[in-house]
């Protein structure tokens, strides 16, 4: 999530994409230089046949000049390569995020905005090619302005053996006509030497990313955790984001299996993250967290998100059918599965109330669905998975109150049914009122925490809160040891 959250999902595709070049790089070493070098090897062996070992050695000579020459300029030509390279990045970037985007780009009218900067880019990509194609092609002409020299230097040495009667005039002939072939592989490994120079650094942004460590890993020794009750604990728990800001503060929970603990609070106090900590999206700075007092850090991280799945505020829908979406939580899941699911989710009788039914194509991220439509097939999907451990993130929240009520009684027997331990994350504070716990976030820390009736009669945030919402007048401010 670390490397996610910092980078661009287009300009690492288009890294991903510059990356094919590692392909291309390993075809002219391997295919390519290799019969060019052996190609070489054999017009110095047919110069020292034919003349002697001076003119032989002086075309060794040229070929070192040459290749010296080639590798020293190169270096003028990285800077405008890199350049180009990177404003093909930009451009993608800029690129993906006005099609992406493109909703945003319409609400706010901004189209000449986006064409202008869309037209920068390409500005920028054509300037860099312009620079790079200028200084390769002048490099290039004076690298190549050795080979006449050595052919005129060839020449003389050979008419020079010519006139002492070490070689024949037909030497001389062979020398003229053969000449194309025998500097053809010199010339050959330069462009040869030059494309890899390019590849390099059209590949480095991948090279780069595939020498990127993941901040999450498997510890040594890590196992598989197998089935679990879902006893969860967070036990002093820490974690910032950034250093300089502590995001979860001293935080901890205990869950037995099949308890509902709600978390509430402000918008930003911290309630997603803890569910993020939970699947292990980031290691936390101190403290613990355990299931079934299995240390998460100690547990492989694929069988830790097994047992455990979630509703996230903005669930993402795959750009394919509504089947598709939903087998995606469980690929062997059965038709009559799927259906029961969807029924639990109150999403079936509107999934055939579309003209394709379960083939309905979705669009890119559920584009062709409404919010509460996506809601609850993602909730279905998680019914689907089938997991000992739920964490539902403002799952209800784009749904209509009695659509909400009628999820709420399937999402309640889908808990019931394997005393799912649940982590419920809501605004909404009338779908958590039957939480076993109600931990009230703020800034990071847990400021209260009870059941309703508890924190109702105590009297604090989470009592003027649900004033608030449910319009009853201020509960009587009355200190209470049990809803602390
Ligand atoms: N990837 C991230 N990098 C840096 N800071 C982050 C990141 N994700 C969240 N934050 C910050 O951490 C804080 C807690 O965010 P979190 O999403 O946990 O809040 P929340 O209580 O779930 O809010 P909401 O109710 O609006 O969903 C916020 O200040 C947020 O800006």
């Amino acid at each position: 999530m670390d490397f996610h959250s910092e980078r661009d999902s287009a300009e690492v595709m288009k890294a991903l994409e510059q990356g094919g070049a590692l392909t291309k790089l390993l075809r002219t070493v391997v295919c390519e230089s290799l019969p060019t070098i052996a190609d070489l090897t054999i017009a110095i062996g047919i110069l020292y046949w034919k003349f002697d070992i001076y003119v032989s050695l002086a075309m060794m000579f040229a070929f070192s000049i040459f290749i010296a020459a080639e590798i020293i300029t190169s270096r003028y030509k990285v800077e405008p390569r890199r350049q180009f390279a990177r404003a093909e990045r930009q451009q993608a970037r800029v690129m993906h995020q006005a099609i992406q985007g493109w909703t945003t780009v319409s609400y706010f009218n901004m189209f000449n905005f986006e064409r202008k900067r869309f037209g920068k880019t390409v500005d920028a990509k054509l300037a860099a090619d312009f620079t790079w194609g200028v200084r390769n092609f002048t490099l290039q002409g004076i690298v190549e302005l050795i080979i006449p020299f050595t052919f005129f230097t060839l020449s003389a040495m050979a008419i020079r053996n010519i006139s002492l009667g070490r070689s024949k005039p037909g030497d001389f002939t062979f020398l003229v006509q053969y000449w194309d072939y025998l500097i053809y592989p010199l010339i050959w490994l330069s462009h040869e030497y030059r494309d890899v120079m390019q590849y390099l650094i059209d590949a480095e942004r991948l090279l780069a990313l595939l020498q990127t460590k993941p901040a999450v890993v498997d510890k040594e020794g890590a196992y598989s955790i197998g089935a679990v009750d879902g006893h969860v604990r967070f036990e002093n728990v820490q974690f910032c984001y950034d250093e300089r800001k502590t995001t979860i503060k001293a935080v901890s929970i205990c869950a037995k299996p099949g308890e509902t603990i709600a978390l509430v609070g402000a918008t930003g106090a911290g309630k997603s993250t803890v569910s993020k900590l939970l699947l292990r999206f980031y290691d936390i700075t101190s403290g613990r967290i355990s299931i079934d007092d299995h240390d998460i850090r100690d547990i492989t991280l694929d069988s830790l998100r097994n047992v455990i799945g979630v509703v996230p505020q903005d669930p993402l829908l795959f750009n394919g059918t509504i089947l598709e979406n939903l087998r995606y939580a469980k690929p062997s899941a059965t038709f009559s599965d799927i259906i029961s699911a969807c029924q639990a989710s109150a999403i079936h009788d509107r999934i055939l109330s579309f003209p394709d039914g379960y083939k309905t194509k979705v669009g890119e991220q559920g584009v062709k669905l409404s919010g509460g439509e996506v809601q609850r097939l993602a909730v279905a999907r998680v019914i689907l998975k089938d997991p000992s451990i739920l964490i539902l993130d403002e799952a209800t929240s784009a749904i209509d109150t009695h659509t909400e009520s009628n999820i709420q009684r399937a999402l309640d027997a889908f808990k019931n049914k394997r005393k799912r331990t649940s982590f419920v994350i809501a605004h909404r504070l009338s779908t958590i009122v039957g939480a076993d716990q109600i931990l009230v976030f703020d800034e990071g820390r847990i400021v209260e925490r009870g059941t309703h009736e508890e924190l109702v009669k105590y009297g604090g945030v989470y009592a003027q809160l649900w004033s608030k919402q449910t319009g009853t007048p201020d509960v009587v401010e009355e200190e209470e040891e049990g809803g602390k």
